[in-house]
């Protein structure tokens, strides 16, 4: 695994130093991306510290969804650069291992448990945690044992909000963590998303919900037709 210290030089060069010296966690430079014919985001510039919180902010179809996946790797960039904690988004395997996205369906496994779900994203980096602890802090202690499908939605935004709890990524990307619950939901999300970011975890949320999502990421950038303008607030 390379990572680069473009960040200081404006080039890429060698540096295997540990992941936390990085000071950003998320540089992108004109980054464009296109679906088909569209061209979805169009030079993306952005530099987020490490431990600073991020809310995307947008109208519908303004091209956040998308951005998240391409910082979780889950898009190539059709030209630009982009690094997540100094790795190049280019190298899916070391992004991954610092990223988790949190989709906005949730992302679960539907013919898993609630509690085979946690156990299976605590296998597959690797962890060990309290599974039946991040259950109950959701309130889904009941739950625990049913299958994913036959869950409400907002049920399976708890969930999705326990494995990202869990799992504690450096880096993690929230798509609408607000959508779907009720008030006591809503509190919990920013509970559980204010632990991360105590945690000195780097938080991107998009939300329609600015009021809330700033309260545990505080910089707010706006995109308009897949373009970053950022207001500095
Ligand atoms: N697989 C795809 N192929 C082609 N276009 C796509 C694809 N996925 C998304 N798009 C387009 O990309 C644009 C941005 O979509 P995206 O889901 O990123 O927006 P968003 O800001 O997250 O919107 P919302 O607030 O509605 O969730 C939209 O015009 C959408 O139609």
């Amino acid at each position: 695994m390379i990572r680069g210290e473009w960040e200081k030089t404006g080039h890429p060069t060698t540096d295997h130093s540990p992941l936390p010296t990085h000071r950003h966690a998320l540089q992108l430079r004109d980054l464009w991306l296109r679906l088909g014919r569209e061209v979805i985001l169009r030079g993306v510039n952005l530099d987020v510290p490490v431990g600073d919180g991020l809310t995307l902010l947008g109208e519908n179809g303004a091209g956040k969804t998308t951005l998240l996946r391409v910082l979780a790797s889950g898009l190539r960039p059709t030209r630009g650069e982009g690094r997540v904690l100094g790795f190049d988004l280019r190298d899916g395997r070391a992004v991954r291992e610092c990223v988790h996205l949190m989709p906005v369906d949730g992302g679960l496994y539907p013919d898993l448990t609630g509690e085979e779900n946690l156990d299976f994203a605590l296998q597959m980096h690797g962890q060990s945690g309290d599974a039946a602890g991040a259950l109950r802090r959701v309130g889904l202690t009941r739950a625990a044992t049913r299958r994913v499908r036959f869950l409400s939605a907002g049920m399976r935004k708890r969930l999705a909000l326990a494995r990202a709890h869990l799992l504690a990524r450096p880096v993690t990307l929230v798509d609408e963590p607000f959508a779907n619950l009720d008030e006591g939901g809503r509190e919990l999300t920013l509970e559980l998303l204010g632990d991360l970011a105590a945690q000195g975890v780097t938080l991107v949320i998009a939300a329609h919900e600015p009021h809330l999502a700033r309260r545990v990421a505080p910089r707010a950038v706006r995109l308009v037709g897949g373009k970053v303008e950022d207001r500095g607030t």
